[in-house]
Formats: structure tokens, sequence, C-alpha cells
């Protein structure tokens, strides 16, 4: 058995947490698959490089209605891959070969299982390593749901982990789920040259976002890619060289492959939580008060696998503020769940922040809203923009900003000077007049909805 000052589950935000303030202490650093976790490997990074060639791709075959004829002659998807993959195997690489050899960090590469309160066994190719710390840091992640009929049925089918390795780009996908995943890989494989067909449970996609967003992107996709809302799947067949499902309505849905993105799952089982007095949510999520402490001394957590929000800056931000709270226990720092922003890039991007009109009402504020397409500004008029909108929501009476969502050409950068806004408490009029705002960017979108809005001060 070996006894650390700190021992951290996960090296995706948890690898983060060797601050210099362990440079003189033992920390074990457990992984049992690739180092980087989730956004490095099979996720953010490599996603958002695939939809830049993606946007690339898209951005040439709507040159024309600008004068300027091109097309797109071909699509070398190994080369795409490979960019992408030998821009990051090797970041991960580096991360392993930083821990495993570093002065302070023992680099234990196999499944983590609690034992007892910060004990731990590790099973590192069928040997159990015995650890012990101070303190434990719960930084597991979470993964895939495949639903049971998928599972069940047999048929191949990829998720986010394994469909951007694929050798050959198929003509046909279906895509099972309408949220995050599922809009972006659309956008990726549609703008690559492979018809999309999107088979959903719910009645539109992306129905987290205010319901305005959700219904333009639903009308948007639907005329981009096939899209089978309100569907339940009722049964799969096929092989490697194709899929087919059967919808509740009897319709079949074909393709060549099956991605399935229905939604991410905490890694809380297998960890052997129970041993160490660390309890979860009915969600399976690991239960964490607003410091990041579980229901176990010394044992805290952080991430997808007991987050509310399963985002790279959330995670970031909680390992963060984790860092401190090991070192500082007379001096706990809280989580800031306040203003969580989150941005799809898809095409087009949609991102957000805050409240949707919906929740703004119901926490009984006095609405007011305001949506400022994006045709409507200078910079829209050069993109001749016909779906982009931003929609603000505020409060009429204090005027203070509750919600931005933005959907259109980079609302993931756009929506910036929203979430400082309501992070600073900046007020909708003092933010649209006391600053200025670049002629003829694009950002007027947002000033032109912040002096839409029927608050104090504006007109
Ligand atoms: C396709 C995709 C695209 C995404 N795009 C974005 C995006 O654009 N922006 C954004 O903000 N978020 C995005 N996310 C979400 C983001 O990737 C996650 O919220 C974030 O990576 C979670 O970090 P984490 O540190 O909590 O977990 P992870 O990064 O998943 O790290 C957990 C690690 O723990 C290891 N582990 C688990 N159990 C054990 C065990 N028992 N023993 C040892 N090791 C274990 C795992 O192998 C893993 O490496 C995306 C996710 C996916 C799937
Ligand atoms: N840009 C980003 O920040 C980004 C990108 C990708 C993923 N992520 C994170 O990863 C998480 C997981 O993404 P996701 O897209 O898998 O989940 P999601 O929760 O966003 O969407 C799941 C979708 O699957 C549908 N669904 C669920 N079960 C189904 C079933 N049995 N049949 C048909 N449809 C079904 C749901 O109605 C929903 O549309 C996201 O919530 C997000 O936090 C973030």
């Amino acid at each position: 058995m070996t006894h650390f000052d700190l021992a951290i589950i996960g090296t995706g935000s948890g690898n983060s947490l060797v601050t210099p303030d362990f440079d003189d202490k033992r920390v074990a650093v457990i992984e049992e698959g690739t180092f980087g976790g989730t956004c490095l490997n099979v996720g953010c990074i490599p996603t958002k490089m695939f939809v830049y060639a993606a946007d690339i791709a898209d951005h040439i075959r709507e040159s024309a209605r600008y004068g300027v004829d091109a097309t797109v002659d071909g699509v070398r998807w190994r080369d795409i891959r490979d960019r992408v993959f030998g821009r990051i195997d090797p970041i991960a690489q580096g991360g392993k070969d930083y821990r495993v050899n570093g002065p302070n960090t023992t680099a234990y590469l196999g499944h983590a299982t609690f034992t007892g309160p910060r004990s731990l066994v590790v099973d590192v190719d069928g040997e159990q390593q015995e650890v012990t710390a101070d303190q434990v840091v719960i930084a597991a992640g979470g993964h895939a749901v495949v639903p049971e009929v998928v599972r069940e049925s047999g048929v191949p089918f990829h998720t986010s982990d394994t469909i951007m390795r694929i050798d050959e780009l198929p003509s046909s996908l279906v895509i099972l789920g309408g949220g995050f995943i599922s809009a972006e890989f659309a956008h990726v494989f549609s703008a690559l040259g492979v018809e999309v067909r999107i088979v959903t449970r719910g009645p539109g996609l992306l129905r987290a976002e205010d319901a305005e967003i959700s219904q333009r992107f639903t009308e948007v996709a639907q005329q981009q890619w096939d899209v089978h809302l309100s569907a339940t799947v009722d049964a799969l067949k096929g092989d490697d060289s194709g899929v087919t499902l059967t919808l509740g309505d009897g319709t079949t849905v074909e393709g060549d492959l099956l991605l399935v993105a229905t939604g991410r799952e905490p890694n809380s089982a297998g960890l052997g939580l129970e041993n160490a007095g660390v309890a979860t949510l009915s969600d399976g999520r690991v239960q964490v008060d607003e410091f990041g402490r579980t229901t176990a001394d010394g044992v805290w957590a952080l991430g997808d696998i007991s987050s509310p929000y399963q985002l790279k800056h959330v995670a970031n931000h909680e390992a963060r503020v984790i860092a401190h709270n090991l070192v500082h226990p007379d001096d706990l720092q809280a989580f800031d769940h306040r203003f969580v922003p989150a941005a799809v890039f898809s095409h087009p991007q949609v991102a957000s922040v805050g409240l949707t009109e919906q929740q703004a009402r119901d926490a009984g504020h006095d609405v007011t809203t305001k949506t400022q397409a994006y045709g409507d500004v200078a910079y829209g008029w050069a993109m001749e923009d016909t779906t982009g909108i931003c929609k603000l929501v505020a409060d009429r009476q204090t005027g203070q900003l509750l919600g931005a969502h933005i959907l259109g050409k980079d609302a993931s950068t756009v929506i910036q000077p929203a979430i400082q806004a309501l992070s600073f408490g900046l007020g909708v009029h003092e933010m649209a007049r006391g600053q200025y705002w670049i002629h003829p960017a694009l950002a007027e979108v947002l000033e032109n909805a912040l002096l839409g809005l029927d608050v104090p001060g504006n007109a």
C-alpha cells in the first residue's frame, strides 16, 4: 500500500489539480483510459477541429451568393481525421509521460475502485495496487448512454468516442438523438458530403434551448437534413454494411452507419462509492456541496461525475475551486454556477446563457424580450443572413439582463459580452450605451437587441 497526500481519479479536468501547491507533496494520478479525458481526446477539441473543416466546406458551397464561384472538389477524410488526431494524440501522450515521470506524481494506469474512505485499489494490468491518500478527488467524468433497444438489437453503432476515427466517410449516417452531439456531428458529416438522417424522440432539436431558438434551429436543420421528430425506435436491424431503424409510426430510416447521441451519464457505477461513504443522486451523479465536498470526509468531486453541467468550462472552473479548497481548508471557495454559458457548434451555431424566456416567466419576472435578426444589422447584410437571431430576456422593472440566446454565425463569440454583463451585474441600458460597439461588426446584433428591450433608460 502506498500513501499519498492527494489521489486524483481521472485526468480530464482532474489533471489540472496538480498545482504548485503540491510541489513538495506526493500525488497519485489514476487514469484507466486515455490521458487528458473526454474534452481532449473524444470531445470538445477534436469535434471543433472537424467543425472547422466542415465550416470551410460550407463556406465554399455558399460562396456563389456573394459572386464568388467555387466548388468543393473533394473531401480527403483521412487527411482531415489525421490532422485532428495528429495534433491531439501527441498531447495526450505528452500529458501521460509528464505524469508518469513527474517529480511529485505517481501515475496509476488502471481502473480505480474505493475499498474504504480514502482508500482505493487500482487494477493495473490485472495487478491490484492499493492506494491511500489524505484527500481524494473524483474527476471520473461520464460516458455515452446507449438505449436498450439499440444495445439489444446487436446492430453495430458508433458513439462520439468512435465516430471521429472511422477510416472512410459513409454515404449516409443515421444519428439517434437531437441534442448537442447530434447537432454538431450532423453539421460535420453533412458538410463533408454525407447524407444525414436524424431520429429523435423530442418534438424539436436542441430542446434545452429557449423555445424560439429550438424552433428556429429545428427549421433550419430540416432544410439541411432528414429529421424525424417525436420518434420512437421500435426495432433496428443491420450489419457492417448498413442499418435500418423502424420507427413507431412504421417509417424506416436507413443509413450506412448509426451514431448514438442520446445523452451522457456519470461514470459513478464501478467506483465502489458505497465503500467510501460517497452518496450519489438519483441520476447517478456524485453528490457534492457548493465547495465540491462529497458526503465522505476528505473526498471531493468535480466535472461530469458530479456537476449539473456536462461542460468543459464548468469542469475546469470546478477544478480551479477544488485546487484552492484542497489547500485552504479554512477558506473554502464555492462553485459559481450562476451564469453558465454553452454553445453548440453546428450550422448554424447556437449559444446561450442565463434564463430562457419561459424560465424567466416561471421565476416571476416582469419579462421583456427582444429578438434581433442578424439580417437587420450591417454585418448581417454583408452575409445576406436570413436565419440568425439574437434573443434577449430581461426584467422590465429592474433593467437587468436575465438571458441571452443566439443562433447564427459566430454565436459562441457574439454572446460573450452578455455573459460578462450577467456575471458582473451590468444593466441592459448601461451595457448598451456605456461602451462603444465596433461598427459594423456582428456584435451590433447584440447592441441592437439590448436597445430593443423595454427597460428603464431605453427610449
Ligand atoms: C463529443 C463531445 C463534444 C463535446 N464538446 C464540448 C464543447 O465544445 N464544449 C464544452 O464545454 N464541453 C464539451 N463536451 C463536454 C466535455 O467534454 C466534458 O464536460 C468534460 O470533458 C468533462 O471533464 P471531466 O474532467 O469531468 O471528465 P473527463 O474528461 O471525462 O475525465 C474523466 C477521466 O476519468 C477516467 N476514469 C473514469 N473512471 C475511472 C476509474 N474508475 N478509474 C480511473 N480512471 C477513471 C476516464 O478514463 C477519463 O479519462 C463535449 C463532450 C463530448 C462527448
Ligand atoms: N458544444 C458543447 O458544449 C457540447 C458538445 C457536445 C456535447 N456536449 C455535452 O455532452 C452532453 C451529451 O450530449 P448529447 O447530445 O449526447 O446529449 P443531449 O442531452 O444534449 O441530447 C440527447 C438527445 O437525445 C434524445 N434522446 C434521448 N434518448 C433517446 C432515445 N431513446 N431515442 C431517441 N432520442 C433520444 C433527447 O431527446 C435529446 O435530443 C451534452 O448535454 C453537453 O453537455 C457539449
